[in-house]
């Protein structure tokens, strides 16, 4: 659905070129809800604003829908962007109209008269939960019924792609987690491919099907979001991974260092997440465990397990293949 190919983008400011995105190629398939994660300034909203025409590429080859974007003409731009709708962090609604007018703007500008721009409007408004609000202001709804407006306006013009520009940063937990789920209904009963940029990993790992990590313009780490998230490669990704965690390393560093055993670190996921594993191995081979973390978690809807364990006993090299045979990714950690 989307391709960057060699894409590059420098800025001129005050007399002098800084870099916002190096070299890059990435794609991002129809259908999928692709993440990009990074720190402020690495790049996301330049990215995401290529894909819409709203930034131009410095150089590069960038092909959305089938079209590449450098052939296009005004107004063929105009037409792609309606085929691609946003969402953003601070919902940029027109505050002097009603939710049901924000939502029918897109198509009133597109010249479809005021009637059926009300009655798809209205259509959304139910999809998005939102029908006892259609005659509010912006300033009458909370956050996140503020971004489920957003989300209806971006779908008025039935785009097929939805990029959303850091659409949870302003929300708290539960909003965040409602409209992820909205994002997340969307993207399986409409089919739209959805880009989503954020500084959250977990954000990322709820909702995203495969994630490209940026760190200072440069693309570091891509892959389906199960593997970067549960072997992050980059240091960049290994920090948003331990941030999303909330592991406090110093204090894991410091139980590593004191604990006696063998350190292993073990994944489990899918159907291994729920096996009384440790239990039977440890039956087995008549080894200890001392568990020194450990969650279990979802990574958008496959479960998973991560357990960091310090094991004694002579049979730990037996154990670790147990492990190893039933499926699990075993770590050795070294200290
Ligand atoms: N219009 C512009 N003119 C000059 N420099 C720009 C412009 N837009 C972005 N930049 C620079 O490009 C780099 C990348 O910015 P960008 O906004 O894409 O990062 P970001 O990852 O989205 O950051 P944030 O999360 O803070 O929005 C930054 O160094 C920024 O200062």
């Amino acid at each position: 659905m989307i391709r960057f190919e060699g894409i590059h983008k420098s800025f001129s400011a005050a007399g002098r070129e800084a870099v916002a995105l190096h070299p890059l190629d990435l794609t991002i398939q129809a259908g999928e809800v692709f993440g990009i994660v990074g720190h402020s300034g690495a790049g996301k909203s330049t990215l995401l604003r290529l894909i819409n025409g709203l930034e131009t590429p410095s150089g590069g080859q960038l092909t959305v829908d089938g079209q590449r974007l450098d052939t296009l003409d005004a107004n063929g731009l105009r037409t792609l962007r309606r085929r691609v709708g946003m969402i953003f962090q601070h919902f940029n609604l027109l505050s002097s109209k009603t939710v049901i007018d924000n939502i029918a703007f897109p198509l009133r500008l597109a010249g479809v008269a005021k009637a059926r721009a009300h009655a798809r409007a209205q259509e959304l408004l139910v999809r998005v939960g939102l029908e006892a609000h259609r005659d509010k202001y912006p300033a009458q709804l909370s956050g996140g019924q503020k971004q489920r407006v957003g989300v209806a306006r971006a779908l008025a013009t039935e785009p097929k792609i939805l990029l959303c520009d850091e659409a949870t940063s302003a929300l708290d937990p539960q909003t965040t987690a409602s409209v992820l789920q909205l994002l997340d209904g969307i993207n399986r009963e409409l089919g739209l491919t959805i880009v989503l940029i954020t500084h959250e990993m977990d954000v990322v790992r709820r909702v995203c099907d495969r994630v490209a990590v940026l760190d200072a313009g440069h693309l570091v780490e891509s892959g389906p979001v199960a593997e970067v998230f549960l072997h992050p490669q980059h240091a960049t990704t290994r920090r948003f991974v331990a941030e999303s965690e909330d592991v406090d390393e110093a204090a894991l560093r410091d139980d590593i260092a004191h604990v006696e055993g063998r350190l292993l670190k073990l994944t489990f996921t899918g159907d291994a997440t729920w096996q009384p594993m440790l239990g039977r191995v440890a039956r087995e081979t008549g080894i200890d465990y001392t568990i020194l973390s450990g969650r279990v978690d979802r990574i958008k809807r496959m479960p998973y397990g991560q357990l960091t364990l310090a094991i004694t006993g002579a049979r730990a090299d037996e154990a670790a293949r147990h492990f190893t045979d039933a499926g699990v990714h075993v770590e050795a950690i070294a200290r």
